[in-house]
């Protein structure tokens, strides 16, 4: 059978959460920095990005069309599998999630975390959620299996949605600007010692964003016949000062581009899924204000949201993962130098530095 999902009898999807009004903002913070070691003064600045669109992240309402984009994929494909939905930092909880499954009978889910790149922030930590939620469950409750589908910053559904995304705002720009202009490739910076620690041998965080920044530079060649200059530059930086996150902050590569003379610059998302906060404060509000100041064109390419492959991927690795769990042969798709990512994390994968071993789901030793 061509769709067939068995063993799984359900979909989870795993985000991040947001708070929807601003008496939710400290809390929510709370609830994100909980044995973090993040400074007051960091978290009443993040506080006041919030503040500035009423006290509501766009993170659910994203993650919202996606659900419906999701359940309307799965419909028109023949694909007979409720969706749920569950985040770490705000309601609906990932706790909440799992007791509708087993009121409904679920017994087993494949999972999808709305972050595709490994990382102790966006995979393992989403990963020890998932054990802290099944540990909580009321007594008595009937068992629930739960299978992490793999990291997919690789997978075609995502990188041809990145594609076209960057073309589109290149076609944005002036025609005088376009030739020298410069792609910046952003994601959320993350601490040295977390990069390190990122993937089964480390380094696998900032790896597989230049895998993706690679590949998406060479597809824009064969399109438009050339080859932008480019570069991975991060934004949303946290944490101590002393403490070493990844550079550099998208802001002073702004200031650099425009020393060097370049006029115009398109910022491609690609570590973020949808349109979350870092992507509308940090990029659409704060690079942008920076750009303007430093006199240069500035663009922003979408975000993957609910562009119908980046969709259909969550699809195809819910079956690609149903036929490897029953032993039959499958493709795994992957674009780009690095294969298809491996579907049970091993015991250090992404390990975390803060707090040693924790019980964690979809590691080959759970
Ligand atoms: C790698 C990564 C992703 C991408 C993967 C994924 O998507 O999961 C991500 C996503 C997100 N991060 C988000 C928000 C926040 N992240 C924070 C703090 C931190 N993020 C970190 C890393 C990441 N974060 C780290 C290393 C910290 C320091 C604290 C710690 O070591 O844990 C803080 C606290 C304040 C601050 O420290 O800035 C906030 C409010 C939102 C919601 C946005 C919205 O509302 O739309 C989303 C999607
Ligand atoms: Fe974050």
């Amino acid at each position: 059978m061509q769709h067939d999902p068995s063993p799984y009898d359900a979909v989870l999807l795993v985000s991040f959460g947001g708070p929807e009004a601003p008496d939710d903002v400290v809390p929510f913070l709370e609830n994100v920095t909980r044995g973090r070691g993040i400074p007051r003064e960091r978290l009443v600045e993040v506080g006041e990005h919030y503040f500035h669109f009423g006290g509501k992240s766009p993170i659910n309402d994203r993650n919202r069309e996606f659900l419906a984009a999701l359940r309307e994929d799965f419909a028109g494909n023949g694909l007979d599998l409720p969706v749920y939905w569950g985040n770490r930092n705000w309601g609906p909880y990932i706790g909440e999630a799992l007791e509708q499954m087993a009121a409904d009978g679920v017994q087993r889910a494949a999972v999808f975390f709305t972050s595709v790149y490994s990382s102790y922030s966006s995979c393992r930590q989403y990963r020890e959620n998932l054990a802290d939620a099944l540990a909580g469950l009321p007594e008595g409750t009937p068992a629930i299996e739960l299978d992490v589908l793999r990291r997919s910053f690789n997978h075609p559904g995502f990188i041809d949605a990145m594609v076209d995304a960057t073309l589109a705002a290149v076609a944005d720009l002036p025609d005088a600007a376009r030739e020298t202009a410069h792609l910046s490739f952003v994601t959320h910076s993350i601490p040295l010692a977390m990069n390190d620690a990122s993937g089964p041998e480390g380094g696998a965080y900032e790896l597989q964003h230049r895998s993706v920044m690679e590949e998406i530079v060479e597809r824009v060649r064969l399109e438009t016949g050339h080859r932008f200059r480019h570069q991975l530059v991060y934004c949303s930086r946290s944490g101590a000062p002393h403490v070493p996150w990844l550079e550099p902050d998208v802001n002073d590569h702004l200031a650099q581009l425009a020393e060097q003379g370049s006029p115009a610059v398109v910022a491609i998302p690609i570590g973020f899924v949808s349109d979350h906060m870092e992507v509308v404060w940090d990029l659409d509000t704060e690079a942008a204000a920076t750009a303007e100041k430093l006199g240069l064109t500035y663009v922003r390419a979408a975000t993957a949201g609910i562009d119908p492959r980046f969709v259909a991927m969550v699809r195809e690795l819910v079956l690609e993962r149903a036929a490897v769990e029953r032993g039959v042969p499958t493709a795994r798709k992957a674009e780009g130098g690095l294969p298809a990512c491996w579907d049970r994390c091993s015991t250090d994968c992404c390990r975390n530095l803060q707090q040693g071993p924790r019980p964690a789901v979809g590691g080959v030793d759970g």
